[in-house]
């Protein structure tokens, strides 16, 4: 049994989100880790400072059900936390660590190489030391493992598309997982996300309207139109013609982004901050220290 970190001040417990009906789809199982020298030596230098030590579920891309976090333990501060999912090599939240070292970052990536070109991005800029990154499945680990309402941003960028229709239960955005972050979300906390995919976006953009509809989320850019230019890839009848956001400023822009553009494909991003009344602040130590739970590796 894996030794729990209590979150003070949270009434749910992981235990209560695993119970609920979740879908049990495996959109990947762990993938070779081949690495380069450069990645070799950024990782065996600097791994055990950012990758979060915790102890793993029935499968190996699982957080343990039990395991809870307390990100003011973890980063020794209450700074607003911003969450990336799928960060792939790192490149958003790596710079954004470097240059928003008020805040903390949590990056959710199960592909091993992407995560030690992320280590590599950040000895390039200088070791920030408000960065953590699971290597584990978002999806099915994330919901109960922070305080509910301890998190300001959460980003996805480029999610895997899942282009047949048969797979398309496999896609990460879905109003079920946005009701989801909704919980962990702060009042006024954001989700933003951005595809390359026309289907996928009209198809993340009914998730959120769908969360919208519920009171939980609105649209940060209600009469933002559609991206322009001509695309090689069909839009949808479906697309909705505004609700779109402008490119985030923040985002940097990745291979995925750039081979997207090159082949003609339009970036579709949209924002819809999280609706809740006011909470009292995410959880504080009462002494003020750090906690040493989870370890680092
Ligand atoms: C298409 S890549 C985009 C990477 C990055 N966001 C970018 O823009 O360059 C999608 C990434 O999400 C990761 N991923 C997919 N599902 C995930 C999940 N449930 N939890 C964590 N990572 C996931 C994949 O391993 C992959 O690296």
């Amino acid at each position: 049994m894996p030794e729990q970190t209590p979150t003070e001040n949270s009434g749910r417990t992981r235990s209560a989100a695993a119970s609920r009906p979740r879908r049990e789809i495996v959109s990947f199982v762990r993938r070779g880790r081949r690495l380069t020298e450069e990645q070799t030596e950024a990782w065996d230098a600097h791994h055990e400072q950012y990758m979060l030590d915790v102890p793993q579920g029935e499968r190996d891309t699982l957080i343990h059900p039990d395991v809870r976090l307390d990100p003011v333990k973890l980063f020794g501060n209450d700074n607003p936390l911003i969450i990336e999912i799928g960060s792939g090599q790192g490149d958003n939240i790596a710079q954004a660590a470097a240059d928003m070292p008020d805040h903390n970052f949590l990056a959710f990536e199960v592909w091993g190489p992407g995560n030690a070109q992320t280590v590599v991005h950040l000895q390039r800029l200088g070791l920030p030391q408000n960065l953590r990154i699971l290597e584990f499945d978002a999806e099915h680990s994330l919901p109960g493992l922070l305080p509910e309402s301890s998190v300001e941003e959460v980003w996805i960028f480029f999610a895997d598309p899942w282009h047949k229709t048969k797979h398309h239960k496999r896609r990460l955005v879905s109003a079920g997982f946005l009701e989801e972050l909704h919980t962990l979300l702060k009042p006024g906390g954001r989700v933003r996300t951005a595809t390359d995919w026309a289907d996928y976006a009209s198809h993340q953009a009914h998730a959120f309207e769908t969360v919208a509809a519920r009171g939980l989320f609105t649209n940060d850019h209600p009469d933002g139109p559609r991206p322009t230019g001509s695309t090689t890839d069909e839009i949808p009848e479906d697309s909705p013609a505004t609700g779109w956001a402008p490119r985030f400023e923040r985002r940097v822009r990745t291979a995925f982004e750039g081979k997207a553009l090159r082949a003609g494909r339009l970036i579709w991003d949209l924002s819809y901050s999280a609706q809740k009344p006011a909470a009292p602040a995410a959880s504080a130590t009462e002494d003020g220290s750090a906690a040493s739970e989870p370890t680092t590796r």
